[in-house]
Order: structure tokens, then sequence, then C-alpha cells
């Protein structure tokens, strides 16, 4: 047994037996050397066996973590269907002209003040937000409740939770989707690749899915971007001018969306209206961005970081003020027709449409700095550094000709004045205006 024992588990493989086989002849030296390639070739398989259990083990765990982070909401009952149909119920004079409107990415910043308007004027809304980590929750759960006391629900739960998609539509017939939900920030896409293939691909096409199944089928109106625009350089851009040289992982992605949709709306009848954003600002909005990490670290007494372009040109962007933002989503809200599929069949061709939304007036960042300063009455303390190549465009400028004719988009609040109202809300917000702190 002892010997068992040892061929099976020998605590220093061959190493005795070989010294032992030394008093034996030639025969016997050989049986002991293949005895002890034997057992260490059993040691060799028991090793492998025991990583390949533990790999096992860790993939799992990460399949856990992974499905868990995603999917860890916790939804569906009685009383969750209730909150549903009352959050999605129209309340306009004349329902039969309201909309009932899946939000996703709600508690986001555009998502937030969407849902508001479309609330305000008597459409029912339903949201839907995976509350990410991408920049600090909490400001998420605050638009949550600001929503919640308008009496919008937001629910936590993934765009690629397929189950959760069937149900929602299960429970309300919806007529649009505003679909807001992604992975935003074109820098970040270097450190994080995959969250833009979660969000702004896999997501996507797993909502489409739950669209293309739904009946009715929504119409879709959903957040492009103008960096898919990357190295264009014809000024202003238009919607068709090429958008085939992206600059970043995330304008790749968003550029993917377009395509991915116009595939939905070719084989299952799918009413799509891609929106592209020129860098949106205002209250509530996003901390990674610029103007609000900028009036950030002013205000504590940071200093912050300009980027400028080749040959020190300064950057510019055409910064687009939220409430202009949020009146191009209406109008394409209100101009969509309807999906022309059922059964997850097309049945007649469907409306396809992609506009610019911008302000079309770039600013330069070292203005937008300058704003600010004049708005907070601090200085900035500026390192001017070279952009770094991480998939930042010199400049964007919207031509928004096809938006005015077809949505009446008009943008009507400018880099000053609406920067007058961000600081106003960030001070407030964060307790500067109670003579408070800096958070
Ligand atoms: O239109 C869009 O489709 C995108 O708009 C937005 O991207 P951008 O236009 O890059 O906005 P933003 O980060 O505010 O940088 C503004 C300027 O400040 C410069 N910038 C930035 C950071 C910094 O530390 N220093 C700096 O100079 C920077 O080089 C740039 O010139 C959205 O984030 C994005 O999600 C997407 O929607």
């Amino acid at each position: 047994m002892r010997i068992l024992e040892e061929e099976l588990f020998p605590t220093t493989p061959g190493k005795g037996k070989m010294e032992r086989g030394a008093h034996h002849n030639h025969h016997a030296m050989s049986r002991q050397f293949n005895r002890c390639f034997a057992s260490t070739g059993t040691m060799f398989l028991w090793a492998l066996f025991l990583i390949a259990l533990t790999a096992s083990y860790l993939s799992f765990q990460s399949f856990v973590d992974t499905s868990s982070k995603y999917f860890t909401a916790s939804w569906g009952g009685l009383h969750w269907e209730r909150q549903i149909r009352s959050s999605a119920q129209i309340r306009r004079p004349d329902a039969s002209a309201g909309l009932s409107v899946l939000v996703t990415g709600a508690a986001g910043f555009v998502g937030t003040h969407v849902s508001l308007a479309l609330k305000k004027r008597g459409d029912g809304v339903v949201g839907l937000d995976n509350f990410n980590s991408y920049y600090d929750p909490s400001l998420k759960k605050a638009r949550k409740s600001l929503l919640a006391s308008h009496g919008v629900f937001v629910i936590e739960g993934d765009i690629n939770d397929a189950r959760l998609l069937a149900k929602l539509f299960d429970v309300v017939p919806f007529t649009h989707v505003m679909h807001l939900a992604a992975q935003a920030g074109v820098r970040y896409a270097i450190e994080n690749p995959a969250s833009y293939v979660h969000s702004n691909i896999a997501g996507l096409v797993t909502l489409l899915e739950a669209c293309k199944s739904a009946d009715p089928q929504p119409a879709i109106v959903w957040a492009s971007s103008s960096s898919v625009y990357g190295l264009n350089d014809r000024v202003p851009f238009s919607e068709s001018d090429r958008t085939d040289q992206p600059a970043s992982l995330y304008a790749a992605t968003k550029k993917a969306g377009e395509e991915i949709t116009h595939t939905y709306n070719h084989i299952y009848g799918l009413s799509i209206t891609g929106l592209r954003f020129f860098t949106v600002y205002g209250p509530w909005g996003r901390p990674d961005m610029a103007y609000f990490s900028f009036t950030r670290n002013i205000l504590q007494g940071k200093p912050i970081t300009v980027y400028r372009g080749k040959n020190r040109v300064d950057l510019a962007r055409d910064f687009t003020y939220i409430d202009d933002i949020v009146k191009g989503c209406l109008g394409s809200l209100d101009t969509a027709r309807k999906s022309t599929g059922t059964g997850g069949k097309k049945r007649a061709p469907a409306q396809y449409r992609i506009f610019n939304l911008g302000n079309t007036s770039p600013v330069t960042v070292p203005t937008l700095v300058s704003i600010l300063e004049k708005h907070l009455k601090m200085k900035a303390k500026k390192n001017v550094v070279e952009m770094p190549g991480n998939g930042d465009v010199p400049f964007t400028h919207a031509n928004i000709s096809y938006a005015r004719t077809e949505l009446g988009y008009k943008p009507t609040t400018n880099l000053e004045a609406g920067l007058k109202k961000f600081v106003k809300w960030y001070l407030s917000y964060y307790g500067y205006a109670r003579g408070g702190k800096n958070l």
C-alpha cells in the first residue's frame, strides 16, 4: 500500500529511486527507470488535471461575475408591472396622439432630459438603465430620483438582457424606442475597448432583435455621434459626407450602429432615425466630458489639461446645448413613421433617416475655458499639451439643414448662455451655492 502511494505521489519524483538503482543490475535499473518515468508522467497528468480544474473554475467565476454584473437587476412581479404600466400611460388630452416610449439610458445625461420632456407633455415613458460605474453612479441615481418625482419609472437592467426586453414589450405596446444607452466617451475606448462592443454593438443588436419581434414593432430613434465623421475635413459636416474614416473605437462602434440599424430596417421593416449628436453639454451632464471636469478642477484649484492639435492649432467643437438636442429628439420621435413589420417579417419598406444635431458654430477649447473662468469667477491652471493620438479629431462642425427641414430643428442656445446654465446647476448640485464643498 505504501509502495503504491509512493508511486502515485512521490515526494521527490525519481530522485531516491535512482540512487537506490545504482546497486542493481541494468534490468533492475531500467525497470526502476520506467516506473519512475511512469510516476513522473502520472504526476504530470495530475498537474494538468489540477490546472484544467482551476482554469475552468476561474472562467466559471468570471462568467458568473460578468453575468451578475450585467443582469443583477431584480425585475418582474405584479408590483413591478404596475409601475411600468403607470409610467407608460399616455396622459395627453388626446391620448391617441400621445406616444408611449421606452427610453434606454434613461438615467444618463441625454436620457434624463428627453424622458422629462416627454413626460411633461403627457407622453408615456419607461426608462431602462444599467447604472454602470463608467462615471459616478450616484449622479445617475440622483437623475433617477428626479425622474421618479415626475412619474418616470427607470428599470435597472441591461439592454443585453433579451429576457427583460421581451418582458417589457409584453407588458407595454411601446410605440417608440428612444435608444440612448451606450458606452460614451472617445478616449476611454483605449482603456476599455470591450465595453464599447458590449453596449454599442451587442446591446444594440439585442435591442433591435427585441424591437423586430415586438408586436406592434416600435419606431426607433437612437443616438449616433458626430465622431462618425472621423477624419472628414469637408466643413460643415453633412450627412452625405464620408464616414468611413473613424478615429476612435467609439466612433467605429457608432458607425457600425448606423450599418446595423440599416440592416434591421431593410430586413424587418423597423423605422429607424439615427441622430449624430455634436458634443452635448448642460446641467446634469456627464462628468467625463471636458466642460464638466474643467469646472470641477477649476473650483478645486487643480490644473486642467488642454489639448492642442498639430502646428499649435486649437481644437474646436460644435458644442450643443442639451435643450436643443432634446428638441431634435422629440422632433424625430414626432416625425418618425411607423415600422412596417409584423411577426418578425417586413411588410413594406420602412423609413430610415440620419440627422446631424449640432449647434453650427464651433468654439475652440481655450475659448470654452475662458467662458468657464468668467462664469466661475476663477482662473484655470492650464497645462497645454499636444493632443495625444487616442481618438480625438481636431474639430467638428455640423450642417443641420436636413434636420431643420425635416424636424424643424433650430438650436437657440450659444455656448456662453449654455455654460452659464450649466455652472449654475453645478454650483447648486455640488453644494457650492450653499457655501458648501467640493465633490
Ligand atoms: O460629439 C460626439 O459625438 C462626442 O462628443 C463628446 O466627445 P468630445 O467632443 O471629445 O467631448 P469632450 O470629451 O468634452 O472633449 C471636448 C474637447 O475638449 C478636449 N479635451 C478633453 C479633455 C481634456 O482633458 N482636455 C481637452 O482639451 C478634447 O480634445 C475635445 O477637443 C462626447 O464625450 C462623446 O461621447 C461623443 O458623444
